[in-house]
């Protein structure tokens, strides 16, 4: 059995939505469970909000999934971060792979972002958004975690303890036997970890057969989906789509695709900015916010409240407030209006950035969910199992522009 250690509430659903469409039962966990899983599965996704904690945090936190994982069956395990490497020098995903490896009594993994289905493509160790560097791609500004190289041998040796080589596109494309001769080649010559290059979803294939026997593996989506493909061959799952219910939508996220989102969105329903000072300085913002979306809720289209803003005026905010203060205050906010209006009956959210996600299910507080259909790639509508709402939970640069509409026209 497959045990996914996710960093972030919308990278478990895009990973689970992968393994579900690609014939694997699988079921997503809000945090470590406490209890045991009743459920016959073929893959657990545990989410966690550690891409951004304190790196001694983070790795508590993943590794206490890990050991849950263990208990509970799994043989195989993925460490899954963002396909756009959200990181900084210090971590999270160095070091947590290092806490990992160790605790798995591995010395060797696979280091492997790409997404080709979403543009994240990698060649020569470097990480390309569509036609761009990562670092050119808008990633740059990330409010949290601000990508300015697309280098990830050196964003690993940055961060991780061991040395990162490079199994190159040329090796790549001779096969798995191949990939399998490289890794103990670089494990050999002291390599402890290995980017290895995918322009395309066939290097993935070929990675998936390469990784067969590996305890440890990390990276996006993309790999996952070939790994399940090799585990089960044609199953297929009827994914469901939500009932329509009280709906609303919150956008945390700043990524270039929110922003567009956003834009498009404002054209159709009734739209609120958030506004950080008032976060910080007004004890009824909630409540005032609460009214407004309300007074919203039978409108044709889902009333939408949004802190997402382009990059300069990102910049404006972090140094008027700092970028931890006004984040964390935004979060916040974001995270008791989800639950103040789940308390009124919306039964449909759906939220936008893997902060901001993370922190408005961890508030609303269910076990986990069952995997529905996907409204784009790696972004499925999600049922919690214990009580009657859906979610869909969206990765920052994810979806098309009309996503948001997109999602509420599945509705039956
Ligand atoms: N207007 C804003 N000013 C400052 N920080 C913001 C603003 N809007 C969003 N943020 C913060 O930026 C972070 C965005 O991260 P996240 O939700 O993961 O989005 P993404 O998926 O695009 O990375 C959150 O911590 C959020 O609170
Ligand atoms: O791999 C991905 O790109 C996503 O699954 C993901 O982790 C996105 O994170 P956010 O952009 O912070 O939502």
């Amino acid at each position: 059995m497959l045990g996914v250690i996710a960093d972030d509430f919308t990278g478990a659903s895009d990973i689970a939505s992968f393994l579900v469409e690609n014939g694997l039962r699988t079921v997503q966990m809000n945090g470590v469970p406490n209890g045991v899983l009743e459920e016959e599965v073929d893959a657990i996704v545990i989410s966690l909000k550690s891409r951004s904690n304190p790196v001694k945090e983070a790795i508590q936190q993943s590794l206490a999934a890990l050991h849950w994982l263990q208990k509970n069956g799994a043989t195989q395990f993925y460490f899954k971060y963002c396909s756009t490497f959200d990181s900084t020098a210090e971590g999270n995903i160095g070091p947590v792979t290092d806490a990992l490896l160790d605790e798995l009594k591995e010395d060797f993994t696979i280091i492997t972002p790409a997404l080709p289905v979403n543009g994240r493509t990698i060649f020569n160790g470097y990480l390309f958004v569509g036609q761009v560097l990562l670092n050119e791609s808008g990633m740059q500004n990330h409010p949290i975690t601000p990508m300015t190289d697309a280098n990830l041998l050196r964003l690993m040796d940055r961060q991780a303890k061991g040395k990162t080589g490079l199994v190159p596109y040329a090796e790549v494309i001779k096969g798995a036997e191949n990939v399998k001769r490289c890794f103990a080649q670089l494990k050999q010559q002291g390599y402890r970890y290995a980017v290895v290059d995918a322009v395309d979803n066939s290097q993935l294939d070929v990675l998936a057969q390469a990784v067969d026997d590996m305890k440890l593996v990390t990276g996006g989506s993309g790999l996952a989906a070939y790994m399940a493909q090799h585990q089960v061959q044609g199953k297929q799952h009827q994914a469901f789509v939500p009932a329509k219910g009280k709906t609303v939508i919150l956008s945390g996220s700043c990524s270039v695709m929110t922003n567009k989102q956003v834009a498009d969105y404002q054209q159709k329903a009734a739209t609120k900015w958030l506004d950080v000072s008032q976060c910080l300085s007004q004890d009824n913002y909630v409540e005032e916010l609460f009214s407004w979306v309300v007074a919203h809720l039978n409108d044709q289209y889902a009333p939408l409240v949004y802190a997402t803003v382009p990059p300069e005026q990102l910049k404006q905010i972090q140094q008027q407030f700092g970028a931890d203060t006004a984040s964390k205050a935004i979060e916040e906010t974001f995270a008791q209006l989800a639950a103040r209006l789940r308390d009124y009956g919306v039964t449909n959210f759906i939220t936008a950035g893997g902060e901001t996600s993370s922190i408005v299910v961890q508030q609303l507080g269910f076990k986990g969910f069952r995997i529905g259909k996907q409204i784009a790639p790696g972004v499925p509508w999600l049922a919690a199992l214990d009580a009657p709402i859906y979610l869909a939970l969206k990765s920052g640069n994810f979806g098309k522009e009309g996503f948001f509409s997109q999602a509420q026209e599945m509705m039956q």
